[in-house]
């Protein structure tokens, strides 16, 4: 069974002035990803200190976003949680980690959680969305969940997270809304 959490590398194509990189081609994307998936938003983060923590996050239907995530500048340890209603990995994670060197991005479908540490100062993250920016849907789940047990990076210090994420609840209080299409998460490897 297909894992729905796809790991797509991106070409860079270099000569004496620097380099040249496709972030997103529909036509040739659409073989790894969903077949009906349409992206309508593009999305970037700069954060400025390593282990800079964002997420969980997702957005509640109607507005459930799938997200393809890749790094411009920098690094980051990114990880998408399963929280489809029934799914036998249902609380799993994989992680995966991006970078603007290593050019990889992931792709996190409707029904998933997603979150990222940044482990180099001036990260960037762009990633696109299938579904608009809907307040009124977002939702999330607090980073340190002990059902989630994410294994993250963290410098000494501890992450850097918003007010919004220190105030997130854990994963038992939460009611999915999310159906389960009968593939189970596989872990692709940190
Ligand atoms: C997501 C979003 C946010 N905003 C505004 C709302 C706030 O005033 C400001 C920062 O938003 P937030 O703190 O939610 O940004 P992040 O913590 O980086 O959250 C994002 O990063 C995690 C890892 C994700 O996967 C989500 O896509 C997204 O929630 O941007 C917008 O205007 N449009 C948008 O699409």
């Amino acid at each position: 069974m297909p894992n729905p959490i796809k790991l797509i590398k991106t070409r860079r194509f270099s000569d004496p002035r620097g380099w040249f990189r496709e972030n997103f081609v529909e036509n040739r994307w659409a073989d790894q990803l969903e077949a009906d998936l349409h992206f309508v938003q593009d999305n970037q983060s700069y954060s400025a200190r390593p282990g800079t923590l964002r997420g969980i996050h997702f957005q509640l239907p109607p507005h459930a976003q799938a997200k393809l995530v890749w790094c411009l500048r920098g690094s980051i340890y990114d990880v998408a949680v399963d929280l489809r209603s029934g799914s036998p990995t249902y609380g799993h994670y994989v992680s995966a980690e991006l970078s603007a060197e290593n050019g990889m991005q992931q792709f996190i479908p409707v029904g998933f959680g997603h979150g990222f540490v940044t482990l180099e100062p001036d990260t960037e993250v762009a990633y696109k969305v299938s579904d608009y920016y809907a307040p009124e849907c977002e939702a999330g789940l607090r980073w340190d969940c002990p059902e989630l047990g994410i294994d993250w990076p963290l410098p000494s210090s501890g992450p850097l997270l918003s007010s919004k994420d220190e105030a997130l609840p854990g994963l038992a209080g939460f009611s999915s809304p999310f159906p389960y299409d009968g593939n189970p998460l596989v872990a692709i490897g940190d």
